[in-house]
């Protein structure tokens, strides 16, 4: 094993999926499948960790979930509980060490943790327990949280758990895994999705539905924002950790992030972005002949412009299936390249025609560009670009760290600045009350929704912001953390 460090590059981040089961001879296998319905929320590392009720067993790496269990370590992954994760790292570099389930051996027991979001005050809480002691493995925001739950000083593990969410702040659904049992938290604003459900007497959480129904589970509900939920030999027990406040469910989740067949707190993705499409035709008509949405994220709100619109909806963009999510790529020359590799235009239907271009948001823009060429030069006589969301001004920093402000276009350009950047004939985004409508809110109404990404405005505050970066991540190349811990 080779060790080395690396300056921390300051580049864009996103986000995470989670899964945990409990009561399960087949725990490491579902919990697979139960992942690759979450691929899409990470895909720079993967991994799972079980318990038989005396050892803990975990693999991870770095990679999709298909290369990360290719060799037959599902085998080797016994139990009756697991937890698994899908990484996009958020904090701390993507490097084998910080794969997630991390996991920890303590006095009272083993335990594995996988997070989803991302905490604000991280940095602060890392250099209290560092200066009482603490040794980290990682540099994730999550260790953090493992660190504060060996903390607590109480043998109850679900205690301890709540002790450690009651001081870390941010964005937050996280499973973890005991000697023999499974606890799960969301953040008290509910910033992160995390659902509960069943599959006959096991009881299973994700961070999406999706994973529920790929695993043939049932939908219970959606966990609360400030609850905790214990699995163990006796079944399922609710609390609180946290007072019940006003939600601020993060909108990015239904614009752009999660799978159009999940239902969010309430929401199906695919209705919402539909809705937002019908808005965006409403109050944004363009003169078009043809409606055409940007594989995947778009197709839903799409279909909604073109049902509003009375246009008709074209397959004039091709998805090689093969190439994963451009958004999450690390860097602006592997976006390029995965945006050219990912879509081509269809000559057949757009030469000669206005077309409508839909799409959930523009980031950094690049995607918007490269596609208003591709259909210019397969023919396209117009392009009128449409944005199911509003400018997407500041970044994000409970999970979706979409990039720092300098690269996200609408924080420093004008609509119109845009628009000619991207080369298209016009564009129009929605208006977060235009955002808010699609979930049937009217202009003024109190919103259980973050916006912070729209409009600067951040439900919590920045603790970490006052702290400079940590200078070095250290990175080991190779080596394997199969096995029991
Ligand atoms: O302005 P940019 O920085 O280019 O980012 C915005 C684009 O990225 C996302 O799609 P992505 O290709 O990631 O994934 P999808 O296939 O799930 O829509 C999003 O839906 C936009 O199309
Ligand atoms: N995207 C996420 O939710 C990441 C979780 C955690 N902050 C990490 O970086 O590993
Ligand atoms: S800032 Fe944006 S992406 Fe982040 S949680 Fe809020 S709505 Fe979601
Ligand atoms: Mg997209």
């Amino acid at each position: 094993m080779r060790i080395e460090t690396e300056d921390r590059p300051d580049r864009p981040q996103e986000e995470c999926g989670v899964f945990g089961i409990y009561g399960h001879p087949q725990a490491a296998p579902l919990t697979y499948y139960g992942l690759v319905a979450l691929q899409h929320r990470g895909q720079e590392a993967a991994g799972i960790a079980t318990t038989d009720g005396t050892k803990m067993y975990s693999h991870k790496a770095l990679g999709l979930l298909t290369d990360v269990f290719k060799h037959g370590e599902l085998e080797g992954l016994v139990g009756h509980a697991a937890i698994g994760h899908v990484r996009y790292s958020t904090a701390g570099a993507n490097t084998p060490q910080n794969a997630q389930p991390i996991t920890m051996s303590t006095h009272a027991r083993n335990i594995a943790i996988g997070h989803n979001g991302n905490l604000v005050n991280a940095k602060w809480l890392r250099i209290r327990l560092e200066q009482e002691g603490s040794l980290f493995q990682t540099t994730t925001d999550t260790e953090v949280i493992a660190h504060l739950i060996a903390k607590a000083g109480v043998d109850d593990l679900a205690e301890a758990v709540a002790t450690a969410a009651q001081q870390i702040q941010g964005g937050f659904s996280v499973v973890i895994l005991g000697n023999d049992e499974l606890v799960a938290v969301r953040d008290p604003l509910g910033l992160r999705p995390m659902v509960l459900g069943h599959l006959g007497q096991a009881y299973v959480v994700a961070s999406e539905s999706c994973a529920l129904d790929t695993i043939g589970a049932e939908f219970i509900r959606d966990v609360e924002p400030g609850e905790l939920i214990r699995i163990d030999a006796h079944g399922l027990e609710s609390s609180r950790f946290a007072t019940r406040r006003a939600r601020k469910m993060c909108t990015f989740e239904h614009v752009y992030f999660a799978r159009p067949d999940s239902d969010v707190d309430g929401w199906n993705v695919h209705a919402v972005r539909k809705h937002l499409g019908k808005i965006l035709a409403q109050r944004y008509p363009a003169d078009g002949d043809i409606v055409i949405g940007v594989p995947d994220s778009s197709v839903s709100a799409a279909a909604g412009y073109a049902e509003a619109s009375g246009l008709p909806l074209e397959t004039g963009l091709i998805k090689n299936r093969y190439i994963a999510r451009t958004f999450i790529q690390p860097s602006q020359e592997l976006r390029d390249t995965g945006v050219r590799l990912k879509l081509n235009a269809v000559r057949s239907i757009v030469e000669g025609k206005r077309v409508v271009l839909i799409d959930d948001s523009i980031v950094r823009g690049t995607t918007s560009r490269r596609i208003v060429r591709l259909l210019r030069s397969a023919g396209a006589l117009e392009v009128h670009v449409r944005i199911s969301s509003p400018p997407y001004v500041s970044p994000c920093h409970y999970g979706i760290d979409t990039a720092t402000e300098a690269q996200l276009i609408a924080s420093n350009h004008s609509v119109d600045e845009i628009c000619e950047v991207i080369e298209a004939d016009t564009l129009s985004f929605l208006t977060v009350d235009d955002l808010m409508a699609g979930f049937g809110f009217d202009k003024g109404d109190a919103v259980p929704f973050c916006n912070a990404c729209f409009t600067r405005n951040y439900p919590t505050t920045l603790i970490d912001q006052s702290l400079r970066e940590p200078h070095h991540e250290l990175v080991h190349v190779g080596g394997s953390t199969n096995g029991s811990v």
